[in-house]
């Protein structure tokens, strides 16, 4: 499998009245073409300032960014990109939301529209939902939007920024099954970050470990289960197992 992206050596600080205030230091990881990759890490670990160092949006203090092999610092348009809240288009229909964005990434106009229309539905979002505006949605089916838009996107990196962490313990759970699911038929290039170990062992394939600001990779760890997956890993021992050895990583030092 090819190396999709490159994090090498990268540091970021910002300045701030008490002088510069290091955020991360020395992050060094990759991904794999198909891979499934998640971050975790504490609150404040700069896992959100990552994704917009990869994304283009700020540029690094040290280090590089390569996806495909080439140099991408500061660069936007590389990655598609999932946030929280699902951010769609209130004045556009649910279709075009997807169709605007598969237009800007360069895909042929008919196209979009036809490929927007036949993954609405071969996703379960029928009966009308490709001509309802977002702000009828729950906000589950407002995140199965958001995350077809992006699996469609033609980038050779998915990036999800916590894609669940707005919703309902009930909802995220079904949401994840269904990502789950789809990603396995799929097979995207993704990088999450989220909050839930739960949610990175059930669909990872490695999981990188943050450590407090400024963070550095404490353990890279290659998630053990077969594909495909089910959510009836949650009671595999294995899987309980692997949990509390993240989470003491996670805990705060006394
Ligand atoms: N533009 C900025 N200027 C100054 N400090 C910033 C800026 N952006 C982020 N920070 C600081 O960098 C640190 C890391 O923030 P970031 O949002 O990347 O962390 P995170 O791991 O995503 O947090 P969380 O898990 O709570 O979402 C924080 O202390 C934040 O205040």
């Amino acid at each position: 499998m090819s190396i999709v992206l490159e994090v090498d050596g990268i540091s970021k600080s910002f300045d701030g009245q008490a002088g510069a205030k290091a955020v991360l230091s020395d992050v060094s990881f990759h991904v794999k073409e198909g891979e499934f990759v998640s971050l975790i890490g504490p609150s404040g670990s700069g896992k959100t300032t990552l994704f917009h160092l990869i994304g283009g949006l700020a540029k690094p203090t040290g280090g590089d960014i390569r996806i495909h092999g080439r140099s991408t610092v500061g660069e936007r348009g590389n990655i598609a990109y999932m946030p929280q809240q699902a951010s769609l288009m209130p004045w556009l229909t649910v279709a075009a939301n997807i169709e605007l964005a598969l237009d800007i990434a360069g895909i042929d106009r008919q196209d979009a529209r036809s490929m927007a229309r036949e993954w609405l539905e071969r996703v379960g979002l029928k009966d009308g939902i490709a001509e309802s505006y977002p702000n009828l949605l729950s906000g589950g089916m407002q995140q199965r939007v958001s995350f077809l838009r992006a699996l469609l996107s033609p980038q050779p990196l998915m990036c999800l920024d916590e894609p669940f962490g707005a919703l309902d313990a009930l909802t995220r759970m079904q949401m994840q099954s269904w990502l789950l699911s789809l990603w396995e038929e799929n097979r995207r290039t993704v990088l999450l970050v989220t909050h839930s170990i739960e949610e990175a062992l059930l669909l990872s394939d490695r999981i990188l470990v943050l450590s407090t600001a400024p963070a550095a990779v404490i353990r890279e760890i290659t998630v053990p289960f077969s594909r495909p997956r089910k959510d009836a890993l949650w009671s595999n021992p294995d899987f309980n197992e692997l949990k509390r050895e993240i989470y003491d990583l996670l805990k705060p030092v006394r």
